[in-house]
């Protein structure tokens, strides 16, 4: 089995949760896929930053982040997957809001500013969280090269208004729903 298919094995085992759910958006919804009990899971994550890596291969950027919390597992496997293969790469952790205390950043780890980044998700619906990280980097002076993310649910039409590459692993009707 593929490391692909292997992570979507995973995704079906352990993330998928079906009842009706508040989503972030606000939105209802009648299935919710807890992408932690797999970015977080000891057995799975190992598999998040390689199928990552390949779904991005042809695009350039040496650094990559979302806004926390959902982003924080992806980029931290995909930075491990990139040391792996002999390349380096950096990560980020947008937050949700701006510190007061300490060095005040919005954006934590190494410097972004004039880099070529890639904005994550664990899972992206209306898009509206992601475009959050998106505009933080944009002010802190990225150039954000794509959105990346493990499932989407809906939000590639947005995304995509907005002049970003959309790159998604899966798709909900990927899902065993
Ligand atoms: O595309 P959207 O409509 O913005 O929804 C997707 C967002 O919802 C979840 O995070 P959540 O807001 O639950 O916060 P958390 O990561 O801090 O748990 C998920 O990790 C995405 O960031
Ligand atoms: O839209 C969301 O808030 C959302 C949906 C989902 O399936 N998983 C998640 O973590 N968030």
């Amino acid at each position: 089995m593929s490391e692909r298919d292997e992570l979507l094995r995973q995704i079906n085992d352990k993330a998928v949760v079906r009842g009706k759910v508040i989503l972030s958006s606000g939105q209802e919804a009648d299935y919710y896929v807890d992408l932690r009990r797999v970015t977080l899971d000891g057995e799975a994550a190992p598999l998040v930053g390689p199928v990552m890596l390949d779904a991005v291969a042809d695009l350039g950027f040496d650094a990559v982040g979302g806004l926390t919390l959902g982003a924080d597992p992806v980029a931290a496997a995909m930075v491990h997957a990139a040391h792996a293969r002999g390349r380096r790469l950096d990560a980020f952790v947008v937050r949700k809001a701006g510190k007061a205390h300490g060095l005040q950043k919005r954006i934590e780890g190494p410097d972004v500013r004039g880099r070529r980044v890639l904005a994550l998700e664990d899972t992206s619906t209306t898009g509206g969280s992601v475009l959050t990280a998106v505009e933080a980097l944009r002010e802190a002076g990225a150039e954000v090269v794509a959105v990346a993310l493990i499932l989407d649910r809906g939000a590639r039409e947005r995304v995509e208004k907005e002049g970003l590459e959309y790159r998604a692993v899966f798709q909900v009707s990927d899902l065993e729903i």
